[in-house]
């Protein structure tokens, strides 16, 4: 608690995407009714094909069979525009809220009090304005008469302005179905992306606004990063994703103009090894701290040419195999921190020069893994007093495991160059959502990080 205030003095900028969240609360019947509708031969067959993108409704069914069956976070973009009739024919959606990991932690910051939270996105329909939370300390960057000013987002909106509806399936352990003659039970609680990517949807600074980011990185302690995974490859202006993350280079650049701030890159799903790769040599050199879910570590590691190690990890998350995949992408990348989220603990993995010392590197993850048990607890965190919930909530089962493993790990892996720690998750038994825990874990993470920092004198 007493860490949580030191942060909320911080001031934290954040962009790119938001989107809205439509959630379905997935039941054993109604994906069975998806497998019998298709047949449950043709559905095992596409699951083998792992289609990357959702071009019909069989990829979305075999994604969805192998996430259930895998219990695994992961995202599979939509892109072909005419199935929201499907979906929306299939589907009724139980809740809509803010999706995308800066509108998610915009919200977070702001109802935590943090000092100053400034949220760009670069669209924003009325729609989407109307989910960003009623707080005097969340603003929405504009130029007027050739002047940055600030807005609250629910001022700013732009009639016209595309809207971008994610459809997420929440699905929890134990739900059980068949696939022709096998029975699945899902082992773990999650969600499953299905994300629209279309060509409106932009992830960049609009040129008005770009020559002011030095000031507004002039104006924070830190920035939070994402929404590179919505980046195509080609657009049919003839533009591409080198262009795009040419951009998100000086973008990153002008932000630590002014001031040398701060930025975490928190990472999410890139279906397309191309992309991936691009996105992650492009930009983790030039960001400080960077974020992901045990999906995504292995997907790196894949397009950094470690598929032993990155099969190892998606199939059996072994905490030594996470150890050796976070020292390789700290070392290749030169981060200062990577921090990864998993369902049974949070990592963190520095240089051994790191200012922090370990105890203080894990009383961050403390405060990360409190802030997600307090949301996945309440469905939203709406105030500093809810953080009470979340300590309330017991580490998961496999705690002491977990530690156990981790000081094997140590054992064998060397370790001297670098500072690795390790906590178990405070894990939720019935969560009343799960997407956005990760983004959750990695503002608390990140934001207290800083206040560590700051109070060394090393911010
Ligand atoms: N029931 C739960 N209670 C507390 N924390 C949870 C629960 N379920 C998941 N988490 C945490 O949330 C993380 C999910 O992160 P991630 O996959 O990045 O989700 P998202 O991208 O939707 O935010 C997990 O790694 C785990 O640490
Ligand atoms: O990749 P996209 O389409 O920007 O979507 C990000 C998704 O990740 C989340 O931010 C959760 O991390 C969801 O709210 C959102 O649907
Ligand atoms: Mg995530």
């Amino acid at each position: 608690m007493e860490l949580l205030h030191k942060a909320r003095e911080l001031s934290i900028y954040t962009a790119y995407n938001t989107n809205v969240d439509a959630i379905v609360f997935l039941k054993g019947e109604t994906v069975q009714k998806l497998i019998d509708e298709f047949g449950a031969t043709a559905v095992r067959r596409r699951m083998e094909e792992y289609p990357r993108e959702i071009n019909e409704p069989i990829d979305f069914v075999a994604r969805l069979v192998h996430a259930l069956k895998t219990g695994k976070p992961m995202a599979v973009p939509l892109v072909n525009e005419e199935l929201h009739e499907w979906f929306d024919s299939h589907f009724k959606y139980d809740v809509e809220r803010m999706g995308g990991q800066a509108g998610i932690i915009a919200n977070l910051l702001a109802n935590l009090d943090f000092r100053r939270v400034i949220v760009y996105t670069p669209h924003l329909a009325k729609k989407q304005a109307r989910m960003f939370v009623d707080k005097p300390n969340l603003f929405y960057p504009i130029v007027e008469d050739r002047k940055l000013t600030f807005k609250h987002p629910r001022e700013a909106y732009r009639e016209g302005d595309p809207i971008k509806v994610n459809r997420i399936f929440e699905f929890r352990a134990g739900t059980t179905f068949k696939l022709g003659s096998e029975t699945i039970t899902v082992p773990f609680s999650g969600r499953f992306i299905v994300s629209a990517r279309f060509e409106s949807i932009k992830i960049h600074t609009k040129s008005e606004l770009r020559p002011f980011l030095p000031e507004i990185g002039g104006e924070v302690d830190g920035a939070i990063l994402s929404g590179y995974q919505g980046i195509k490859l080609r657009y049919s202006d003839g533009k591409d994703a080198n262009y795009y993350l040419k951009k998100a280079k000086e973008d990153i650049i002008l932000l630590k103009r002014k001031k040398d701030i701060k930025v975490h890159l928190e990472f999410a799903s890139i279906q397309n090894r191309e992309l991936r790769k691009k996105v992650i040599y492009n930009l983790f050199p030039l960001v400080d701290s960077v974020g992901m879910d045990e999906s995504e570590i292995a997907h790196i590691l894949n397009a950094l040419g470690y598929s032993k190690l990155s099969d190892r990890i998606f199939t059996y998350n072994r905490i030594e195999d996470t150890v050796l995949g976070g020292k390789i992408l700290i070392d290749e990348m030169n981060l200062e921190v990577l921090q990864i989220h998993t369902i049974y603990y949070i990592m963190y993995v520095t240089h051994a020069d790191n200012p922090l010392s370990e105890e203080e590197l894990m009383q961050s993850l403390e405060l990360a893994t409190t802030l997600a048990a307090t949301r996945a607890s309440l469905g939203d965190i709406k105030s500093p007093e809810d953080f009470k919930v979340g300590l309330k909530v017991p580490y998961n089962e496999r705690g002491e495991y977990v530690k156990l493993r981790f000081e094997e790990a140590k054992r064998k892996l060397r370790t001297r160059e670098y500072k690795v720690v390790i906590i178990p998750t405070r894990l939720v038994k019935n969560p009343v959502s799960t997407v956005g825990l990760g983004d959750t874990i990695s503002a608390g993470a990140f934001t207290s990080y800083l206040a560590l920092l700051k109070e060394k004198g090393e911010l």
